[in-house]
Protein backbone atom coordinates (compact mmCIF):
# COMPACT_ATOMS: atom_id res chain seq x y z
CA UNK A 1 0.00 0.00 0.00
CA UNK A 2 1.53 3.45 -0.65
CA UNK A 3 0.62 6.11 1.94
CA UNK A 4 -1.00 9.05 0.38
CA UNK A 5 0.50 12.03 1.88
CA UNK A 6 -0.67 15.56 1.94
CA UNK A 7 1.08 19.12 2.69
CA UNK A 8 0.37 21.53 3.90
CA UNK A 9 2.55 24.97 3.48
CA UNK A 10 5.56 23.49 0.90
CA UNK A 11 7.89 26.17 1.51
CA UNK A 12 11.90 25.78 1.36
CA UNK A 13 11.84 22.22 3.70
CA UNK A 14 8.13 21.68 2.42
CA UNK A 15 9.50 21.19 -1.47
CA UNK A 16 12.64 19.30 0.21
CA UNK A 17 10.29 16.65 1.58
CA UNK A 18 8.41 16.30 -1.63
CA UNK A 19 11.44 15.22 -3.63
CA UNK A 20 12.42 13.13 -1.23
CA UNK A 21 9.01 11.21 -1.05
CA UNK A 22 8.87 11.84 -4.95
CA UNK A 23 12.55 10.66 -5.97
CA UNK A 24 13.98 8.64 -3.15
CA UNK A 25 11.44 7.26 -0.99
CA UNK A 26 9.79 4.18 -1.11
CA UNK A 27 5.33 3.51 -0.50
CA UNK A 28 4.74 7.18 0.03
CA UNK A 29 2.97 9.80 -2.00
CA UNK A 30 2.03 13.54 -2.63
CA UNK A 31 -1.48 14.06 -3.56
CA UNK A 32 -2.25 16.57 -2.13
CA UNK A 33 -0.79 20.38 -1.26
CA UNK A 34 -1.95 23.92 0.42
CA UNK A 35 -0.47 27.03 0.66
CA UNK A 36 -1.57 30.20 2.00
CA UNK A 37 -0.52 31.68 -1.53
CA UNK A 38 -2.59 28.95 -3.97
CA UNK A 39 -0.80 30.47 -7.02
CA UNK A 40 2.59 28.66 -4.78
CA UNK A 41 0.90 25.52 -4.11
CA UNK A 42 -0.66 25.73 -7.56
CA UNK A 43 3.08 25.38 -8.83
CA UNK A 44 4.35 22.68 -6.28
CA UNK A 45 1.20 20.48 -6.94
CA UNK A 46 1.34 20.30 -10.59
CA UNK A 47 4.51 18.20 -11.96
CA UNK A 48 3.55 15.76 -9.47
CA UNK A 49 0.34 15.82 -10.36
CA UNK A 50 -1.09 16.08 -6.60
CA UNK A 51 -4.22 17.97 -5.44
CA UNK A 52 -4.65 22.03 -4.29
CA UNK A 53 -6.68 22.32 -1.60
CA UNK A 54 -8.01 25.79 -0.48
CA UNK A 55 -6.88 25.24 3.23
CA UNK A 56 -5.38 22.97 5.69
CA UNK A 57 -8.66 21.58 6.96
CA UNK A 58 -10.00 21.03 3.36
CA UNK A 59 -6.77 19.22 2.48
CA UNK A 60 -6.94 17.30 5.75
CA UNK A 61 -10.36 16.06 5.61
CA UNK A 62 -9.92 14.67 1.64
CA UNK A 63 -10.75 11.21 1.19
CA UNK A 64 -7.69 10.25 -0.27
CA UNK A 65 -5.63 11.64 1.80
CA UNK A 66 -3.89 8.99 4.40
CA UNK A 67 -1.47 10.93 6.22
CA UNK A 68 -0.55 14.56 6.65
CA UNK A 69 3.34 16.93 6.61
CA UNK A 70 3.05 20.35 8.33
CA UNK A 71 5.86 22.52 6.98
CA UNK A 72 3.88 26.22 7.74
CA UNK A 73 5.56 28.45 9.42
CA UNK A 74 6.29 27.56 13.72
CA UNK A 75 3.09 29.74 14.42
CA UNK A 76 0.46 28.07 12.10
CA UNK A 77 1.37 24.72 13.31
CA UNK A 78 -1.51 24.00 16.22
CA UNK A 79 -4.03 24.33 14.01
CA UNK A 80 -3.66 22.17 11.57
CA UNK A 81 -1.91 19.66 13.75
CA UNK A 82 -5.06 20.09 15.72
CA UNK A 83 -7.46 19.49 12.51
CA UNK A 84 -5.47 16.27 11.09
CA UNK A 85 -5.75 14.52 15.04
CA UNK A 86 -9.28 14.84 14.96
CA UNK A 87 -9.84 13.48 11.24
CA UNK A 88 -7.89 10.88 13.04
CA UNK A 89 -4.84 11.32 10.59
CA UNK A 90 -1.19 10.31 11.16
CA UNK A 91 0.44 14.25 11.29
CA UNK A 92 4.19 14.74 10.58
CA UNK A 93 5.45 17.90 12.11
CA UNK A 94 8.13 20.23 11.38
CA UNK A 95 9.98 21.27 14.22
CA UNK A 96 9.32 23.60 16.24
CA UNK A 97 6.10 21.39 17.02
CA UNK A 98 4.58 25.07 18.23
CA UNK A 99 6.49 27.76 19.35
CA UNK A 100 5.08 27.76 22.96
CA UNK A 101 4.44 25.31 25.58
CA UNK A 102 0.86 26.23 25.73
CA UNK A 103 0.32 25.88 22.14
CA UNK A 104 2.20 22.02 22.63
CA UNK A 105 0.08 21.33 25.46
CA UNK A 106 -3.25 21.90 23.44
CA UNK A 107 -1.90 19.67 20.77
CA UNK A 108 -1.04 16.82 23.67
CA UNK A 109 -4.31 17.16 25.18
CA UNK A 110 -6.16 16.66 21.29
CA UNK A 111 -3.94 13.94 20.87
CA UNK A 112 -4.60 12.04 24.39
CA UNK A 113 -8.57 12.64 23.56
CA UNK A 114 -8.08 10.72 20.24
CA UNK A 115 -6.83 8.03 22.43
CA UNK A 116 -3.86 7.29 20.04
CA UNK A 117 -0.49 8.60 19.06
CA UNK A 118 -0.81 10.66 15.80
CA UNK A 119 1.48 13.40 15.54
CA UNK A 120 5.67 13.04 15.11
CA UNK A 121 7.97 16.02 15.53
CA UNK A 122 10.88 16.77 12.57
CA UNK A 123 13.51 16.40 15.41
CA UNK A 124 15.61 15.09 12.22
CA UNK A 125 18.87 14.79 14.06
CA UNK A 126 17.91 12.08 16.13
CA UNK A 127 18.30 10.09 12.49
CA UNK A 128 21.99 11.86 11.97
CA UNK A 129 24.76 9.12 11.80
CA UNK A 130 26.83 11.36 14.20
CA UNK A 131 24.34 12.04 16.64
CA UNK A 132 23.61 8.65 16.63
CA UNK A 133 26.99 7.17 17.80
CA UNK A 134 27.83 9.74 20.08
CA UNK A 135 24.49 8.35 21.77
CA UNK A 136 26.10 4.81 21.66
CA UNK A 137 29.34 5.81 22.98
CA UNK A 138 27.65 7.23 25.69
CA UNK A 139 25.29 4.77 26.43
CA UNK A 140 28.40 2.11 26.27
CA UNK A 141 29.49 3.75 28.95
CA UNK A 142 32.70 3.99 27.37
CA UNK A 143 33.81 7.60 28.37
CA UNK A 144 31.77 7.65 31.45
CA UNK A 145 29.25 9.95 32.79
CA UNK A 146 28.48 13.13 30.18
CA UNK A 147 29.40 16.67 32.47
CA UNK A 148 29.35 19.06 29.92
CA UNK A 149 28.66 19.58 25.73
CA UNK A 150 29.34 22.52 23.72
CA UNK A 151 27.23 22.65 20.99
CA UNK A 152 27.62 25.38 18.18
CA UNK A 153 24.61 26.46 15.66
CA UNK A 154 25.97 28.15 12.68
CA UNK A 155 23.76 29.80 9.68
CA UNK A 156 25.36 31.50 7.02
CA UNK A 157 21.95 34.11 6.85
CA UNK A 158 18.81 34.60 8.34
CA UNK A 159 15.52 35.59 6.32
CA UNK A 160 14.01 38.70 7.12
CA UNK A 161 10.80 37.04 8.70
CA UNK A 162 13.38 35.27 11.48
CA UNK A 163 11.91 37.38 14.30
CA UNK A 164 13.83 37.87 17.85
CA UNK A 165 12.65 35.00 19.41
CA UNK A 166 13.69 32.45 16.68
CA UNK A 167 16.90 32.26 17.96
CA UNK A 168 15.90 30.09 20.42
CA UNK A 169 12.26 28.50 19.34
CA UNK A 170 13.22 28.03 15.27
CA UNK A 171 17.01 27.39 15.95
CA UNK A 172 18.54 26.25 19.28
CA UNK A 173 15.14 23.87 19.52
CA UNK A 174 16.93 21.15 17.21
CA UNK A 175 20.14 20.96 20.17
CA UNK A 176 17.36 21.21 22.87
CA UNK A 177 15.73 18.24 21.85
CA UNK A 178 19.01 16.49 21.04
CA UNK A 179 20.14 16.91 24.50
CA UNK A 180 17.40 14.85 25.33
CA UNK A 181 18.02 12.46 23.22
CA UNK A 182 21.53 11.69 23.82
CA UNK A 183 21.91 12.58 27.62
CA UNK A 184 18.21 10.98 28.22
CA UNK A 185 17.45 13.80 31.20
CA UNK A 186 15.36 16.65 31.19
CA UNK A 187 16.37 20.37 31.23
CA UNK A 188 15.86 21.63 34.31
CA UNK A 189 17.18 25.61 33.75
CA UNK A 190 17.83 28.37 30.76
CA UNK A 191 19.65 31.42 30.69
CA UNK A 192 21.07 33.48 27.44
CA UNK A 193 24.20 35.31 27.45
CA UNK A 194 24.12 37.91 25.00
CA UNK A 195 27.40 38.73 23.11
CA UNK A 196 28.66 42.05 20.82
CA UNK A 197 26.32 41.37 17.80
CA UNK A 198 27.29 40.92 14.59
CA UNK A 199 27.09 43.48 11.73
CA UNK A 200 25.99 40.96 9.39
CA UNK A 201 22.44 40.58 11.10
CA UNK A 202 19.06 42.26 10.80
CA UNK A 203 18.93 45.22 13.24
CA UNK A 204 16.02 43.23 15.01
CA UNK A 205 17.67 40.22 15.89
CA UNK A 206 20.48 39.76 18.79
CA UNK A 207 22.99 37.20 17.04
CA UNK A 208 25.11 35.41 17.72
CA UNK A 209 23.70 34.26 21.48
CA UNK A 210 24.73 31.98 23.80
CA UNK A 211 22.37 29.35 24.94
CA UNK A 212 23.05 27.71 28.94
CA UNK A 213 21.30 24.99 29.76
CA UNK A 214 21.78 22.78 33.18
CA UNK A 215 20.18 19.37 33.54
CA UNK A 216 18.56 17.08 36.36
CA UNK A 217 22.17 15.69 37.16
CA UNK A 218 23.75 18.98 36.31
CA UNK A 219 25.70 18.74 32.60
CA UNK A 220 25.89 21.61 31.73
CA UNK A 221 25.36 22.08 27.69
CA UNK A 222 26.50 25.68 25.78
CA UNK A 223 25.30 26.14 22.36
CA UNK A 224 26.18 29.00 20.23
CA UNK A 225 23.42 30.23 18.20
CA UNK A 226 24.90 32.32 15.71
CA UNK A 227 22.40 32.61 12.02
CA UNK A 228 24.49 35.44 10.23
CA UNK A 229 27.89 33.86 9.98
CA UNK A 230 28.31 34.45 6.29
CA UNK A 231 30.16 31.15 5.59
CA UNK A 232 27.87 28.36 5.97
CA UNK A 233 25.80 25.89 7.70
CA UNK A 234 28.60 24.51 10.44
CA UNK A 235 27.23 22.67 13.14
CA UNK A 236 28.99 21.41 15.90
CA UNK A 237 28.97 19.40 19.21
CA UNK A 238 31.16 17.85 21.67
CA UNK A 239 30.02 16.08 24.85
CA UNK A 240 32.96 15.86 27.69
CA UNK A 241 32.76 13.11 29.75
CA UNK A 242 34.61 11.52 33.04
CA UNK A 243 37.16 9.61 30.93
CA UNK A 244 37.09 11.25 27.64
CA UNK A 245 35.19 13.35 25.03
CA UNK A 246 33.22 11.97 22.04
CA UNK A 247 32.55 14.20 18.99
CA UNK A 248 30.59 15.28 15.17
CA UNK A 249 33.60 14.65 13.22
CA UNK A 250 33.91 17.32 10.44
CA UNK A 251 31.23 17.64 8.13
CA UNK A 252 31.76 15.78 4.64
CA UNK A 253 33.48 13.20 4.64
CA UNK A 254 36.22 13.80 2.48
CA UNK A 255 39.28 16.13 3.03
CA UNK A 256 41.35 17.82 0.65
CA UNK A 257 45.07 18.25 1.05
CA UNK A 258 47.74 20.07 -0.79
CA UNK A 259 50.61 22.94 -0.82
CA UNK A 260 47.29 24.95 1.33
CA UNK A 261 46.85 22.52 4.10
CA UNK A 262 44.03 19.98 4.78
CA UNK A 263 40.53 21.29 4.21
CA UNK A 264 36.89 20.19 3.88
CA UNK A 265 33.87 21.46 2.57
CA UNK A 266 31.67 23.39 4.71
CA UNK A 267 27.36 22.07 4.25
CA UNK A 268 25.74 25.33 2.64
CA UNK A 269 22.72 24.66 3.64
CA UNK A 270 20.32 21.86 6.21
CA UNK A 271 19.35 19.86 3.18
CA UNK A 272 23.27 19.36 2.25
CA UNK A 273 24.50 18.44 5.74
CA UNK A 274 21.16 16.46 6.96
CA UNK A 275 19.82 15.20 3.73
CA UNK A 276 20.57 11.60 4.82
CA UNK A 277 19.02 11.81 8.39
CA UNK A 278 15.56 13.85 6.67
CA UNK A 279 15.39 10.60 4.58
CA UNK A 280 15.96 8.41 7.30
CA UNK A 281 13.47 10.33 9.47
CA UNK A 282 11.06 10.18 7.08
CA UNK A 283 11.00 6.99 5.46
CA UNK A 284 10.58 5.18 9.19
CA UNK A 285 7.18 7.80 9.14
CA UNK A 286 5.99 6.56 6.27
CA UNK A 287 6.88 2.84 7.56
CA UNK A 288 5.04 4.06 10.68
CA UNK A 289 2.12 5.26 9.25
CA UNK A 290 1.70 2.15 7.32
CA UNK A 291 2.42 -0.04 10.51
CA UNK A 292 -0.25 1.73 12.35
CA UNK A 293 2.40 2.90 14.84
CA UNK A 294 3.89 6.33 15.08
CA UNK A 295 7.46 5.62 16.91
CA UNK A 296 9.38 8.71 16.02
CA UNK A 297 9.49 11.49 18.57
CA UNK A 298 6.68 12.62 20.48
CA UNK A 299 4.29 15.88 20.95
CA UNK A 300 5.75 14.98 24.57
CA UNK A 301 9.18 15.84 22.85
CA UNK A 302 7.84 18.70 21.16
CA UNK A 303 6.43 20.17 24.74
CA UNK A 304 9.49 19.44 26.73
CA UNK A 305 11.22 21.44 24.23
CA UNK A 306 8.93 23.82 24.22
CA UNK A 307 9.26 24.84 27.08
CA UNK A 308 13.08 25.14 27.60
CA UNK A 309 12.36 27.50 24.77
CA UNK A 310 9.47 29.36 26.80
CA UNK A 311 12.65 29.89 29.62
CA UNK A 312 15.62 30.63 27.08
CA UNK A 313 13.03 33.34 24.86
CA UNK A 314 12.11 34.85 28.74
CA UNK A 315 15.88 35.31 29.39
CA UNK A 316 16.76 36.92 26.07
CA UNK A 317 14.50 39.32 26.54
CA UNK A 318 15.08 39.96 30.48
CA UNK A 319 18.13 42.38 31.33
CA UNK A 320 21.41 40.67 31.81
CA UNK A 321 22.05 36.93 31.70
CA UNK A 322 19.46 36.30 34.11
CA UNK A 323 18.62 31.75 34.37
CA UNK A 324 14.54 30.67 34.04
CA UNK A 325 13.74 27.59 35.50
CA UNK A 326 11.88 24.84 32.78
CA UNK A 327 8.66 23.28 34.94
CA UNK A 328 7.36 20.21 32.90
CA UNK A 329 4.12 19.12 33.60
CA UNK A 330 4.09 15.20 34.86
CA UNK A 331 4.57 13.15 32.07
CA UNK A 332 0.94 11.35 30.97
CA UNK A 333 1.16 7.79 31.31
CA UNK A 334 0.02 7.75 27.47
CA UNK A 335 3.60 9.16 26.22
CA UNK A 336 5.68 6.44 28.61
N1 LIG B 1 14.23 20.20 10.33
C1 LIG B 1 14.87 21.22 9.78
O1 LIG B 1 16.09 21.30 9.74
C2 LIG B 1 14.06 22.33 9.17
C3 LIG B 1 14.60 23.04 8.10
C4 LIG B 1 13.86 24.10 7.60
C5 LIG B 1 12.63 24.43 8.14
N2 LIG B 1 12.15 23.71 9.18
C6 LIG B 1 10.85 24.06 9.78
O2 LIG B 1 9.85 23.93 8.78
C7 LIG B 1 8.90 24.99 8.89
C8 LIG B 1 8.89 25.77 7.58
O3 LIG B 1 10.14 26.35 7.36
P1 LIG B 1 10.58 26.85 5.88
O4 LIG B 1 11.95 27.34 6.03
O5 LIG B 1 10.27 25.82 4.88
O6 LIG B 1 9.59 28.09 5.72
P2 LIG B 1 9.12 28.81 4.39
O7 LIG B 1 8.80 30.20 4.77
O8 LIG B 1 10.09 28.56 3.28
O9 LIG B 1 7.77 28.04 4.01
C9 LIG B 1 6.59 28.09 4.77
C10 LIG B 1 5.43 27.92 3.82
O10 LIG B 1 4.24 27.76 4.59
C11 LIG B 1 3.21 28.56 4.03
N3 LIG B 1 2.25 28.81 5.10
C12 LIG B 1 2.41 29.53 6.24
N4 LIG B 1 1.31 29.45 7.01
C13 LIG B 1 0.44 28.64 6.37
C14 LIG B 1 -0.87 28.16 6.66
N5 LIG B 1 -1.51 28.52 7.78
N6 LIG B 1 -1.48 27.32 5.76
C15 LIG B 1 -0.83 26.96 4.63
N7 LIG B 1 0.41 27.39 4.30
C16 LIG B 1 1.04 28.21 5.16
C17 LIG B 1 3.92 29.79 3.48
O11 LIG B 1 3.16 30.47 2.50
C18 LIG B 1 5.21 29.15 2.92
O12 LIG B 1 5.03 28.70 1.57
C19 LIG B 1 9.31 25.80 10.11
O13 LIG B 1 8.61 25.31 11.22
C20 LIG B 1 10.79 25.51 10.25
O14 LIG B 1 11.26 25.62 11.56
C21 LIG B 1 12.82 22.65 9.69
O1 LIG C 1 14.23 26.28 10.28
C1 LIG C 1 15.63 26.27 10.16
C2 LIG C 1 16.14 24.86 10.24
O2 LIG C 1 15.62 24.20 11.35
C3 LIG C 1 17.65 24.76 10.25
O3 LIG C 1 18.06 23.43 10.47
C4 LIG C 1 18.27 25.68 11.32
O4 LIG C 1 19.67 25.64 11.22
C5 LIG C 1 17.76 27.11 11.16
O5 LIG C 1 18.35 27.93 12.13
C6 LIG C 1 16.26 27.16 11.24
O6 LIG C 1 15.80 28.49 11.11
Amino acid sequence: MTVRIGIIGPGGIGRSHIARITDKLARGRVVAVTDLDPAHAQRVAEPIGASVYADDAALINADDVDAVIVTSFGPAHEGSVVRAIEAGKPVFCEKPLAPTAAECLRIMEAEQRGGRRLVQVGFMRRYDAGYREIKAVLDSGGVGEALMVHNRHRNPSSPENYLEGMSITDTAIHEIDVMRFLLGEEIVSARVDKPKRTTNRFPHLSDPLVLVLRTTSDVLIDVEIFVNNTYGYDIQCEVVAERGAVALGDQNATVRTGAAGRSNRIAADYNERFEAAFNTELQEWINSVQGGEIVGPSSWDGYAAAVVCDAGVRSLRADGSQEFAVELIEKPAFYA
